[in-house]
């Protein structure tokens, strides 16, 4: 166990989270340090045709008249001038048309339908696309990401008309180095890389996981406002396992099975030794790696690279949130979480990733000792794919063993290795049963029925898989069989229930993109060169105490999407104040160490929101090389 969880008292920690998160940090007027980007005009090095198909300085029918002149464009476009709003208007309306022209088809492809209207636009003007997708994130984030981005992934080889990111593969090896500067921009702040082997709960898509870097990124830009133009997306392509994929004429990928052990290593590290010679100061997100890789590659890097792995940390921050919100939900403290009886169900490295943050943070509430940490770990209940997880599980994973029963204390409740999900929760009667799973349906009817016998006053149920079909059940199931007073969050969108008394059974979204935005915008403007626990917690517990008690209450234990510019804003805030204390924080451009540790903790906020990127079109002047 580190150190650091040892010493990290908890009052200098959730009460202070709670102050640092108030809303009335919100309505500081001033702004200390306003960038000045958007304002000055922007020098490009192209023009006519060439910037057209530049995404990056692309204003289509928005150029104005001595624009045009200016950079050869006359002629090359209708001549109607249009404004930025009229630009969204006419999308939006042939977006919606397209809607209400496939409303009859099977939804699969409706969706993936949306999705390739506003891939073109992603393609020919970047600022658009951001605008619309910023202005409508709750209607279009499900399609640029979770579950849509699931299905976008499973077609990619047909879909891919234009490349977006960067593809390694296996047989770049020695050549990564010279490769990134095939890369146009000059600095990049985030990457997210995956090398394809789980993506979401849709397992070894290989090549075509590139899809959900290309996802998270664009969270990256809507949520946390990191400027487009520095965003990377990657692929790794060391083969895939996927046997259809290897016998698909039309696969884009390398039709050979996944490079393993030193051979794979030996790829990653010399991507990321590639990356941080061009870019020294980006951080890289590692996302949808099987859970073999994803522990050890974690270990591997995060004391040396400014990395972390999403699914393992940001998914933890996100349940560890939802844990604590559910803790309010019964009217009870937060303090009380220490108490609470929680049954996992999968032990990946999304779910390993949650029981060790979740016993840490149980830890430190208990008094933060060798018997805190032992006492937290009763409190689980482990299930993967061969039952409950005891001492007695023969080659048992070692990432898993912490959490192992010991014989004995499952005989007391009469269970043993490999008891039923069914039996575990009859015989624990949970007040927390949370699905990483991957497993569409797993939450059974029994299962359910049995969660009625819950201990807690508000049951809670996390059906946290993706995409919507390897949810874990839905809210409707969740709210018919265990009763409105249960607690329900899912990894993809569900629409509210209206139950039979008329009464609404709230949905809410527990997914880690509400964490992972704000920990990168938070590490690049703290400019700390790793990204420690203690920052990841303090993330978590900003967004934990993002929410009202009125809320809580009512079993709304997550934000709305609609506010995620604003959590993310916070969650960043809440980083690069603990990267201050921890002193890892080195500064971001003219901000200087010294100069950020001076800030209040209004002045922090204000710092990132005005360094948040918004789509608005700059003025363009044309100067020769
Ligand atoms: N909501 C969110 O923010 C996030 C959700 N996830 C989702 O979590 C899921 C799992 O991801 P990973 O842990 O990386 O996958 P993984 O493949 O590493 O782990 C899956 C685990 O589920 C277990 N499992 C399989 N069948 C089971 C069954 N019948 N009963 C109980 N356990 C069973 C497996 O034994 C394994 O331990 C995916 O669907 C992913 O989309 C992952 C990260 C974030
Ligand atoms: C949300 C996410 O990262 C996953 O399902 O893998
Ligand atoms: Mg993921």
């Amino acid at each position: 166990m580190p150190s650091y969880f040892l010493q990290r008292r908890l009052s200098s920690s959730l009460i202070s989270r709670l102050n640092h998160c108030s809303p009335a940090m919100l309505t500081q007027t001033r702004r200390p340090f306003t960038t000045t980007e958007g304002h000055r005009p922007t020098i490009v090095q192209k023009r006519s045709l060439d910037i057209l198909h530049d995404p990056w300085f692309n204003k289509g029918t928005a150029f104005s008249m001595t624009e045009r002149d200016r950079l050869d464009l006359r002629g090359l476009l209708p001549p109607n001038v249009v404004s930025p709003e009229q630009q969204i208007e006419r999308f939006m309306v042939d977006l919606k048309r397209l809607e209400v022209n496939t409303r009859d088809g099977p939804s699969d492809p409706y969706a993936l339908a949306k999705w390739r209207i506003l891939n073109r636009l992603h393609d020919r003007n970047e600022t658009m696309f951001y605008k619309v997708l910023i202005a409508n994130i709750e209607e279009y984030a499900p399609i640029v990401y979770t579950p849509t981005v699931g299905l976008v992934c499973q077609n990619y080889s047909g879909l891919f008309r234009r490349p977006r990111g960067m593809y390694f593969s296996a047989e770049d090896r020695g050549e990564m180095m010279a490769m990134v500067y095939n890369w146009p921009a000059d600095q990049v702040d985030m990457i997210v890389v995956t090398d394809g082997s789980r993506i979401l709960g849709l397992g070894d898509l290989g090549v075509q996981g590139i899809g959900i870097a290309i996802g998270k990124l664009d969270l990256y830009v809507a949520a946390a406002g990191i400027n487009p133009q520095r965003v990377l997306p990657v692929m790794i392509d060391v083969g895939t396992n996927n046997e259809k994929l290897i016998k698909d004429p039309l696969y884009l990928g390398l039709q050979e099975h996944r490079l393993d052990g030193e051979e794979y290593i030996a790829v990653i590290d010399e991507f990321m030794e590639a990356v941080f010679t061009r870019w020294p100061n980006v951080i890289v997100q590692f996302e949808d790696f099987q859970s073999k890789w994803a522990f050890k590659l974690l270990q591997r890097y995060r004391n040396t690279y400014r990395m972390f792995n999403d699914d393992v940390q940001g998914t933890a921050g996100v349940a560890i949130a939802g844990l604590l919100g559910s803790v309010r939900a019964q009217g009870r403290p937060m303090i009380d979480f220490p108490k609470q009886k929680i049954v996992v169900a999968g032990a990946g490295s999304a779910g390993i990733g949650v029981l060790n943050a979740a016993r840490k943070t149980m830890a430190r509430m208990l008094g933060n000792n060798e018997s805190a940490f032992e006492s937290a770990r009763s409190q689980f209940w482990v299930v993967d794919a061969k039952g409950l997880i005891t001492e007695e599980r023969e080659n048992i994973d070692p990432d898993a063993l912490p959490f192992a029963r010991k014989v004995k204390e499952a005989s007391r409740q009469g269970l043993s290795e490999g008891a039923s999900l069914a039996d575990v929760v009859k015989k624990v009667k949970p007040d927390v049963l949370l699905g990483l799973s991957a497993v569409g349906g797993l939450f059974s009817k029994e299962v359910l029925e049995a969660m009625k016998e819950s201990t807690s006053t508000r049951p809670a149920i996390f059906a946290m898989s993706n995409p919507t079909k390897n949810a874990e059940c839905t809210p409707e199931e969740v709210f018919s069989i265990v009763g409105e007073n249960a607690v329900f969050a899912s990894g993809s969108p569900f629409k509210d229930v209206v139950l039979e008394n008329g009464h609404v059974g709230h949905c809410n979204q527990g997914n880690n993109m509400y964490l992972f935005p704000g920990i990168g915008l938070g590490t690049l403007l703290s400019g700390s060169r790793i990204i420690s626990d203690g920052m990841l917690q303090a993330a978590a517990e900003c967004l934990a105490a993002y929410m009202t008690e009125d809320e809580v209450l009512k079993g709304v234990i997550f934000p709305s999407i609609s506010s995620i510019r604003d959590i993310t804003k916070e969650v960043a805030a809440a980083v690069i104040k603990e990267a201050i204390e921890e002193d890892l924080a080195e500064g971001y451009r003219d901000m200087d160490a010294r100069e950020l540790s001076k800030l209040s903790q209004e002045e922090i906020v204000e710092y990132v929101k005005n360094n948040m990127w918004s789509p608005e079109y700059p003025t363009l002047v044309y100067k020769k090389d």
